[in-house]
């Protein structure tokens, strides 16, 4: 085990990390979090304020941010050896204690359906995999009364075990459970979060504390229990980080309310916004694609590319979250966020780096390039009831949680136009919906015709079908293609259509982790890169918040699709108005 504690310069660090058993560290944290491997060697990983996950693994820190809080000592080409900040140094001795830090977990709404169906079970798989630090403790925090036992038996139901990774996998899951603690109390009362303190203090006793909490409440709960966490439960000595689900309001407004209130109790950098598609394999793997092979990034430009489309499907409805979801509707649920982030990491400019704040800047400048989406660009649907094969499947507004007149769209389509050099006139198109026929979400980018295309007669009326598409499938069967024309073999002049394939499941045999592992990883190495901060957020309401409140106060009816189909008609006329096919129809 190699324990170097230095970081260094993003653009050095690929070079450093192959070359050998380096670790990059620096003492902000003062907390051995886990360790992976790099070459032959397994180094311990200490994570870096401000830090980058490079896409070997290793870790890496903008030296600027660095510069201005810790001295530094060049060691080698691009390595920097980081001292402990000054005032670090006074209360807490770092090399005597390197070894004592620890992590507590809290997930505020531990009885509920997200903490249950992700959070426990992508903290376990986390712990599985050697990720999560060494010296580490769970509690959930809730208002239902339980006990700890209640809570280990409530959890084991949801864990599994990576099904290339079954050795061990019940062993690992009794030492994990014996590592998870309940706390019953109010979410608004300081009190109930002082006794919360008192039991984290115990299991930290002798060690360094840091405190991770996990807002999985309902948002109108948010701010008591921030306010409570932060004042009766934040780490004395250690980092406090909060981690704050969705939604972030439902309009400019309510939501610059979230962020002023969270602020007052809280540091932007404690923030952690979450937005659970940024997680996903395929939405990281965008950037890699894009920047790390030639053949992509000179044609990412209105110049080649003639549409982009977003399209999220599921096969199933509302159930049992119809009350969350009618005060919301499904552009505030799946585009806002969701497709618009996907949409901003794949149009925005190369960053100067992957630090997080790099990134994170580029996508805010393509966030306000883009038009606010006009009410014409906008088609609405709301799925009905529909029996098929003897079955019955209910309506939206079957759900009881739902009122009977509801005008919540469950299916949106849209198209939205960035005014900037580089996409000026190329559509991007947003298709989202519940209770469609498939479960998907796709990326699809539809290139311009080859001019003057010796083959165009080949191809007939069928023009824009030969033109080139590649496919980013997020989910399910994670995968990236590309269509391509060739020759049929045989002695004639057939042309035919096929796919250069990527299929991940034929070329790694791995289980990709959930999103929610990478989150919570990031969270606790404090990596924002897959966060959103709070001028994201801004720029992404100030382009959907006009027609969300046309749609609501002109009452705009939403066209009907029968549960189980493809979606709304008015879907298609939306997309020929800018020339445009739906890719997933084709
Ligand atoms: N579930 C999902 O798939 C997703 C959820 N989210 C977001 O994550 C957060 C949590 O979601 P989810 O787990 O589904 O939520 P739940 O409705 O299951 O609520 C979580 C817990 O909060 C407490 N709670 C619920 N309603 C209230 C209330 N009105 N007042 C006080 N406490 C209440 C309950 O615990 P107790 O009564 O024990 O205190 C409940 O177990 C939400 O912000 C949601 O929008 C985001 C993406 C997906
Ligand atoms: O955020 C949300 O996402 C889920 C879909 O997530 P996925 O990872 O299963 O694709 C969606 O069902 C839910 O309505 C929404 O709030």
């Amino acid at each position: 085990m190699v324990t170097l504690y230095s970081t260094h310069c993003s653009s050095s660090s690929k070079a450093a990390a192959s070359n050998s058993s380096i670790g990059f560290y620096n003492y902000h944290n003062n907390l051995p979090i886990s360790s992976r491997k790099f070459g032959s060697q397994k180094i311990s990983l200490t994570p870096i304020c401000n830090a980058i996950r490079m896409q070997d693994g290793a870790v890496a820190a903008s030296p600027s941010k660095i510069e201005n809080e810790t001295p530094l000592k060049k060691l080698k080409d691009g390595i920097l050896s980081v001292r402990p900040p000054e005032e670090q140094k006074d209360t807490f001795d770092f090399d005597s204690n390197k070894d004592k830090s620890t992590v507590s977990i809290t997930v505020v709404g531990a009885s509920g359906d997200l903490a249950k169906k992700k959070i426990f079970p992508a903290l376990f798989a986390l712990y599985y995999e050697g990720f999560l630090p060494e010296h580490f403790t769970i509690f959930g925090y809730a208002r239902s009364k339980m006990t700890d036992t209640e809570l280990r038996n409530m959890v084991s139901k949801t864990l599994t075990c990576r099904i290339d990774k079954r050795e061990n996998c019940g062993e690992k899951m009794e030492e994990f459970l014996e590592r998870c603690f309940y706390h019953s109390g109010q979410y608004d009362s300081q009190e109930n979060f002082a006794e919360l303190d008192k039991k984290l203090k115990e299991h930290e006793a002798g060690r360094f504390p840091n405190r991770l909490f996990y807002l999985s409440i309902p948002p109108n709960i948010f701010i008591n229990a921030v306010r409570c966490a932060s004042l009766s439960a934040s780490s004395a000595h250690g980092w406090t980080r909060v981690i704050v689900e969705k939604p972030f309001g439902r309009d400019c407004e309510s939501s610059a309310a979230l962020t002023r209130s969270l602020k007052q109790y809280l540091k932007e950098d404690q923030i952690f916004r979450i937005d659970h598609y940024l997680g996903k394999e395929l939405v990281e793997n965008l950037s890699v694609l894009r920047f790390s092979n030639l053949i992509f990034e000179p044609l990412w430009s209105r110049q080649y590319i003639r549409n982009v489309q977003f399209i999220f499907s599921e096969d199933f409805g509302t159930e049992g979250r119809g009350g969350y979801f009618d005060h919301y509707g499904i552009i505030r649920d799946i585009m806002q966020n969701h497709l618009l982030q996907i949409l901003a990491l794949f149009a925005m400019e190369t960053p100067v780096s992957l630090d997080a704040e790099d990134i994170r800047n580029e996508k805010v400048k393509v966030l306000r390039s883009m038009r606010p989406l006009q009410l014409d660009d906008v088609v609405v649907g709301q799925y009905k009831s529909h029996t098929k094969g003897g079955t019955t499947y209910p309506g939206y507004t079957d759900d009881k949680t739902v009122p009977k007149d509801s005008l919540t769209p469950t299916f949106a389509a849209a198209a939205l136009f960035i005014d900037n050099a580089r996409w000026d006139g190329v559509p991007f198109l947003m298709k989202a919906g519940k209770a469609l026929h498939t479960r998907s979400a796709e990326i699809r980018v539809q290139f311009r015709h080859v001019p003057g295309n010796l083959y165009n007669k080949n191809f007939g009326s069928y023009l824009d079908q030969a033109t080139n598409e590649l496919v980013i499938r997020v989910q399910p069967d994670e995968a990236i293609y590309l269509k391509i024309n060739n020759k049929v073999p045989g002695l004639g002049m057939r042309l035919d259509a096929s796919n250069l394939n990527l299929l991940y499941s034929a070329r790694y045999l791995k289980e990709i982790p959930d999103a929610y592992e990478r989150l919570l990883l990031d969270a606790i190495e404090g990596e924002r890169r897959l966060f959103i901060r709070s001028d994201e957020l801004d720029a992404a309401w100030s382009l959907f918040t006009p027609v969300l409140k046309e749609l609501e106060q002109k009452k705009i009816v939403p066209e009907n699709y029968p549960y189980g189909s493809r979606g709304p008609i008015g879907a298609h006329y939306l997309a020929a108005r800018y020339k445009v096919r739906w890719g997933d129809l084709a």
